[in-house]
């Protein structure tokens, strides 16, 4: 059976088939400000990106995707805390059974309802699959959401939800440019981490805003109508939300761009 969210293959019992899970460098963690250093010598995000380069959307089963074509530069994230030039991959998301929980990150203990992944890959490796492994290989901006007013941003990608409703369902989805889903400000926080789904790899440099974006209560529910479930199956409501108990929320060192 492969790993998911419940009691006998979520997040407690990964180590049993990905021993990495013991790893030094595991994300997600909780986040304490006032434990963060401030790095002067951290630069601005850069991050560029072509909605031409948009390819489907799809329910791997985990978490809903959008898929990136990553053949060229044209969708990429440079300065911050890397160096070279990083392709975006995909994107995706975490939620919770409730508005009350489903980030992976958390701030000061504070859970977000949502958290949005946008995946990068170091074009020093000759593709994804090659760099995800390696320790500078990916880099991934995590923006959370909180609840408030409609996201229209947001809401093209739920329009396209009912026809990706289970598991290894996909559809095309063109022209939507992932920078609509970035906070105003892009002042970050930023540590070496891991995958935090199988496998785990601990090839992360996390980039995580500290402004988050919005989303209705409404466009929350939209995101746990998807189905963990494949077509056919008893209907399984998806939400990745982990459960962590307090004491398994490792804070740990990371650096402030602000
Ligand atoms: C090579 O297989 C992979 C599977 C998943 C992932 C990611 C990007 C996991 C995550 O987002 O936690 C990377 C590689
Ligand atoms: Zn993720």
């Amino acid at each position: 059976m492969s790993w998911g969210y419940k009691p006998n293959n979520g997040p407690q019992k990964w180590v049993e088939n990905f021993p990495i899970a013991d790893g030094v460098r595991q994300s997600p963690i909780d986040i304490v400000p006032g434990q963060a250093s401030y790095d002067a010598g951290l630069k601005p995000l850069d991050l560029k990106y072509d909605p031409s380069t948009c390819l489907d959307i799809l329910n791997n089963g985990h978490s809903v995707q959008v898929t990136f074509a990553d053949d060229t530069d044209s969708s990429r994230l440079t300065d911050g805390p890397i160096s070279g030039l990083y392709r975006l991959k995909q994107f995706h998301f975490h939620w919770g059974a409730s508005d009350d929980k489903g980030s992976e990150h958390t701030v000061a203990g504070t859970k977000y309802p949502a958290e949005l992944h946008l995946v990068h890959w170091n074009t020093k490796y000759a593709s994804f699959s090659e760099a995800a492994s390696k320790p500078d290989g990916l880099a991934v901006v995590g923006v959370f959401l909180k609840i408030g007013g409609e996201n229209p941003n947001l809401q093209k990608l739920l329009d396209a939800f009912d026809t990706i409703k289970s598991k290894g369902k996909q559809t095309s989805f063109a022209n939507f440019d992932p920078s609509t889903l970035l906070p105003g400000c892009l002042d970050y926080w930023t540590y070496d981490g891991s995958l935090t789904t199988p496998p785990l790899y601990e090839s992360v440099t996390w980039i995580v805003c500290k402004e988050p974006i919005t989303a209705s209560s409404g466009q929350m529910a939209k995101f746990r109508t998807l189905l963990f479930s494949a077509d056919g199956a008893a209907p399984d409501c998806m939400k990745t939300a982990r459960v962590k108990n307090e004491d398994e929320l490792l804070s740990k060192w990371c650096s402030s761009s602000s």
